[in-house]
């Protein structure tokens, strides 16, 4: 390839677009119908049905991808309900991937309450029923001494990013063992639909070392391992065998995305592998930097400056702790010392305020440098009297944890209360968007983990924002993978928090958001991978030599095209000495 219109060198470019490039595939014949990355339906053109040997094997009329787009959406519109709509979309992935894509990227916003949160979350309660055709890796407890070999049955051997569950915590729904794969498949979606990023590059796996969760493991039609989790040793084993086999088989640059790992594993886990592996913990760093953009822009609406706000988290778990360390981070950048920052934070969990020598005990972990010298309170009710905060952010999955006295006390406190319900799906919200507006006549800075149509509250229409790393993660990986970032530093997710938080304009604000539009979260991610790679190179954080000149060329050339490729190749042309009739014999 040349160059393209910006006059950048594929050759610059972490990875060529090699689609275009592809020319004739290999397979033929039926088969090709049959591959879903090669499958076009019906608009193979009559040359391509005739080169191809699938001539007679469709109908004649030639339905172009435009045509094929709005067959798709007729037919989405139809079916009743939100799981038949992720069945169907999931099938239309596994039948013509190009279409899908380029359904999915052309209403985003639509589809992302589809093969995302929340209905992902009911899809993966329900897998046994949604489940049609395998996708991706299941590698077992039962595997130990074999991950490497399971990797070699992947059939792509340039994959450059996964997403792994042990499905413990899948969203706020807690422990679906091995029906959670309808996440790494949901999130590695958003990485083609949000950040372009090749999926022949993506590979989700299922870690599956059984489940706790009985009614599970009872159900007639699990996919998983009958039997309780395994932990301990050989947990510890498993895990490590398959980091190093990611490396062995794909390479030290293959990313490896922790997804909705309970608790307990997920911070051991994190710090055990962050700076050996190319990795990151989406539910802690991915949530902490889409939380702390949400915060950074709602200041621009209370007009209250960061040293000055006080936070209480509701929930002590991985997403309140990775949020509140990188709150920590922005607070200290503003001016701050770190004591400081930490005094503005506080936390509670399932045993009330967060405090030292709790009599009810139970501060432990990550915890411990968040307890207080405060006497201990019981109820958030209390504690929001007490303690006065600016903001709340629930991350507790406690659905209503934000009850009307709490979201009427915040009214009280402050002329713009922030009030963030971050918990997943939609039924795990610690109040709607609408109770929030309600109680506070109109003045809540709000945002959710899952999303809430508009609200409108005496005359005026209010967007409530998705709060959800799906604004992270994507661009996350794109930067990561398209620059060579070996070593995910908790300073990039503080960068990525501030360019999210830059992207909100007056025009949101004056709207009640504080994130872009779901509809521009594409060119979102791929401003936010740009940004990304600019600063990972300003730190010595990307090894892809030399810096490309123009960044925003050198993501668009990596980016993932859904137009379908030609499988007609150019025709030769016969060099003149042969066509030319006063050829010399
Ligand atoms: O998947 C989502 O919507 C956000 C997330 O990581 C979680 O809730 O675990
Ligand atoms: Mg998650």
């Amino acid at each position: 390839m040349s160059g393209n219109a910006n006059g950048v060198k594929a050759s610059e470019s972490a990875t060529t677009n090699k689609d275009v490039q592809l020319g004739r595939p290999k397979v033929r014949g039926v088969d090709i119908m049959r591959d879903p990355i090669l499958n076009k339906g019906m608009a193979f053109t009559l040359e391509e049905r005739q080169l191809l040997g699938i001539h007679g094997l469709l109908p004649p009329a030639l339905l172009d991808q435009d045509k094929q787009v709005y067959q798709v959406m007729q037919n989405f519109y139809r079916w009743g309900n939100d799981l038949d709509r992720y069945i169907f979309m999931m099938g239309l992935q596994d039948r013509c991937e190009k279409l899908f894509y380029r359904v999915i990227t052309e209403n985003i916003d639509l589809m992302m309450p589809i093969i995302y949160t929340p209905t992902v979350g009911l899809a993966c309660q329900k897998y046994g029923m949604v489940f049609r055709k395998p996708r991706g890796l299941y590698i077992t407890i039962h595997d130990l001494g074999h991950v490497y070999d399971i990797l070699c049955n992947w059939p792509v051997d340039d994959v450059k990013a996964i997403v792994v569950t042990d499905g413990e915590r899948i969203l706020g729904l807690g422990d679906l063992g091995a029906y959670g794969m309808g996440i790494p498949i949901g999130k590695l979606s958003l990485y083609t639909a949000c950040a372009g990023v090749q999926p022949r590059h993506c590979l989700p796996v299922m870690i599956d070392v059984g489940t706790n969760n009985e009614a599970i493991r009872n159900d007639p039609v699990y996919i998983g391992l009958r039997q309780k989790r395994v932990t301990g040793e050989p947990y510890d084993k498993l895990i490590d065998e398959f980091m190093k086999a990611v490396v062995k088989r794909f390479g030290k640059n293959c990313l490896i995305q922790f997804e909705d790992f309970g608790n307990h594993n997920a911070f051991r886990l994190l710090e055990t592998y962050r700076h050996k592996y190319c990795t990151f913990n989406d539910d802690i760093q991915g949530t902490a930097a889409v939380a702390v953009a949400g915060i950074l822009a709602s200041l621009k609406i209370t007009k209250v400056p960061l040293k000055d706000n006080v936070f209480i988290f509701q929930g002590a778990g991985e997403a309140s702790i990775g949020i509140a360390k990188l709150l920590i981070k922005a607070i200290v950048k503003s001016g701050r010392t770190e004591e400081q920052a930490f005094n503005q934070i506080w936390m509670v969990d399932s045993r009330g305020l967060i405090v030292k020598n709790r009599p009810k005990g139970g501060v432990t972990g990550e915890k411990v440098e968040f307890a207080k010298d405060h006497q201990p309170v019981d109820s958030l009710e209390d504690i929001i009297s007490k303690i006065k905060p600016t903001a709340i952010i629930g991350a507790a999955a406690i659905p209503g944890a934000f009850n009307e006295k709490i979201l009427k006390e915040m009214g009280n406190l402050n002329k713009r209360p922030i009030i963030f319900a971050l918990s997943n799906p939609t039924s795990k919200a610690e109040c709607t968007a609408e109770q929030a507006y309600n109680a506070t006549d109109g003045r809540a800075v709000f945002a959710s983990g899952s999303p809430f149509k508009e609200v409108s509250y005496k005359g005026k229409t209010f967007h409530p924002g998705q709060g959800n790393n799906a604004y992270i993660f994507p661009g996350v990986a794109l930067a990561v993978i398209a620059a060579n970032i070996r070593d995910i530093t908790e300073d990039v997710f503080l960068a990525s928090a501030e360019s999210l938080s830059e992207m909100v304009t007056q025009e949101h604000l004056d709207q009640g958001r504080v994130y872009p539009p779901l509809q521009d979260i594409r060119s979102v991610s791929l401003r936010l991978a740009k940004e990304i790679i600019e600063f990972a190179y300003s730190k010595g954080l990307a090894l892809h030599h030399p810096k490309p000149k123009d960044l925003a060329c050198f993501v668009e050339e990596v980016v993932y095209n859904t137009d379908y490729n030609s499988y007609v190749p150019p025709l030769y042309e016969w060099p003149e000495y042969i066509t030319s009739s006063n050829a010399k014999l």
